[in-house]
């Protein structure tokens, strides 16, 4: 079954494929050819109203559900997410200009992570607790304490990757019984669309999602202050998250925001290996990913040899369109590309050599490499979210340290040396959620934790800690 007519797309409100009551449309044109993809609803806030009291109303009886039968449906959703990657995949792709390939396997890594997540919840219980073991306390009182879901989960997602993290946001509070209101980015909204649609054949009551399609800056602050909402879980931008996190009010939050990821590079790296992590760690889709290496922070001594193993590599990626695979596409629009355009001439300006890039065609940025960065350049602190690279020169570790932890934001780190429990050490120092020694970061495998400090979020992901971002307990005594 489609939902589409003509590429106008509906979307999921009143508990049914609907248009918006005003016939308001907003059109979604790809980022790389700026040709009409299809449109979605602009939704209101009145309308949306309605649909969240049907939403909220439906939370109930889904709670009351047993957590096999939602595994059912959850399960279908993943074969059914399976059956279209293609299909899903080629709308990624339309939509976000992200390479074929990895656009379908995004859907693919969200059936394996749909299913890891009714696995992991079927494995979740709570606990029973004897009243003596604290002191003065009686044996004739016992504590059930059960996991209970929070009600109405407004989740929302970013353009980078609109299927996948949108997906583990629904399905962790489907499964623990909670009732969902999806906000997809605009630039993004119609796999958002699709991702829903496999979801609704999949058997789940309709009433349980209301998908809001809108602008965020039209109806975000309407949907974050909405008094059916029970927890919002978001990631996006720093800004947007901070925005988020002051209009909110009493309820629980989860934020996956922006990031400044250094690769630190020690004397005693494996710079071959160094060198091929941090190129596929910074650049794939574009670096339009949170968990891109946005900087290097190298030691003087192995500095000369790194630069030109980086080099060769960058001057090898394929740029051009995500039809042909190529790694780096246009950015997902001009706002972007001339934002990351301005960091490249601001370190041009204050005397950073441009080893590899620095050519633009409209959205498209090539991959660029700048080295000689300096803590003066806004590119050494500023997240591009594009395909730049800034080459740090430091003198030693702890520099590489002290100037990691300047940053504003602290998503992960990566640190490169052969001296594995230095590396320890080092990582003990670092003010970010997760460092990873020898490797680029990323946020797989996805039943890993997943956290930002600082600028960089709020909470915990990965599957495990996303099921109990949605739950609270609830304590039963029995007083013998
Ligand atoms: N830490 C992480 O896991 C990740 C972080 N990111 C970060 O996200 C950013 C890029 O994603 P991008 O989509 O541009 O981020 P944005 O913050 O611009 O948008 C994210 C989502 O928030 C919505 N939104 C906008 N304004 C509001 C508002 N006032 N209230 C509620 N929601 C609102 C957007 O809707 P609309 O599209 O309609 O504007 C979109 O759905 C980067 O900074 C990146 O680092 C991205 C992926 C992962």
């Amino acid at each position: 079954m489609t939902i589409t007519t003509h590429q106008a797309f509906k979307t999921l409100i009143h508990g049914e494929w609907n248009e918006s009551q005003s016939k308001a449309t907003i059109e979604i044109n790809s980022p790389h050819k700026n040709d009409l993809i299809g449109s979605v609803p602009s939704l209101s806030q009145e309308e949306l109203n309605d649909s969240i009291e049907k939403t909220v109303a439906a939370q109930d009886q889904w709670a009351q559900t047993s957590l096999q039968e939602r595994a059912e449906i959850l399960n279908k959703w993943a074969d059914i997410l399976e059956e279209r990657q293609e299909d899903i995949g080629e709308t990624i792709m339309q939509e976000v200009a992200k390479k074929k390939s990895s656009a379908v396997s995004e859907v693919s890594r969200t059936a394996d992570y749909i299913r890891h997540t009714v696995e992991d919840a079927l494995r979740i219980h709570g606990e029973v607790m004897r009243g003596d073991s604290f002191k003065g306390g009686s044996p004739s009182k016992i504590g059930m304490v059960e996991k209970e879901p929070l009600g109405t989960i407004l989740a929302i997602g970013p353009f980078n990757y609109p299927v996948n993290l949108s997906a583990s946001k629904v399905a962790p509070a489907l499964m623990m019984g909670n009732s969902v209101i999806f906000k997809p980015a605009t630039q993004g909204a119609i796999s958002g669309i699709k991702m829903i649609e496999a979801l609704i054949d999949a058997g789940l009551p309709k009433s349980l999602v209301t998908l809001a399609t809108g602008r965020g800056s039209v109806i975000g602050d309407y949907l974050v202050q909405h008094p059916g909402v029970d927890m919002i879980t978001f990631t996006g931008g720093t800004g947007t998250g901070r925005h988020i996190a002051q209009l909110s009010t009493m309820v629980p939050l989860v934020l996956e925001l922006g990031g400044k990821d250094p690769a630190i590079v020690l004397n005693d790296a494996d710079l071959d290996k160094a060198a091929e992590e941090i190129v596929a760690g910074a650049y794939s889709y574009s670096g339009q990913r949170c968990t891109a290496i946005k900087r290097v922070l190298v030691q003087d001594e192995v500095a000369d040899q790194l630069v030109e193993r980086i080099t060769n590599k960058v001057k090898s990626l394929k740029v051009g369109m995500p039809e042909d695979n190529a790694v780096i596409t246009p950015l997902i629009n001009t706002k972007s590309a001339d934002f990351v355009q301005s960091l490249i001439d601001d370190a041009k300006n204050q005397g950073a050599s441009v080893l590899v890039g620095d050519k633009r065609e409209d959205n498209l940025i090539y991959p660029t490499l700048l080295d000689h960065v300096t803590s003066d350049m806004k590119v050494a602190w500023e997240e591009p979210f594009g395909p730049v690279l800034p080459i740090i020169r430091i003198s030693n570790e702890n520099e590489a340290i002290e100037l990691s932890n300047q940053s504003d934001y602290g998503l992960q780190a990566s640190v490169f040396t052969k001296d594995t429990e230095n590396a320890m050490k080092i990582a003990d120092k670092l003010k970010v959620g997760s460092v990873q020694i020898n490797a680029k970061t990323e946020r797989g495998p996805d039943h890993f934790p997943f956290l930002g400090v600082k600028g960089s979020g709020l909470g915990v992901q990965g599957i495990r800690n996303s099921l109990l971002s949605v739950v609270r307990d609830k304590v039963k005594i029995l007083n013998m």
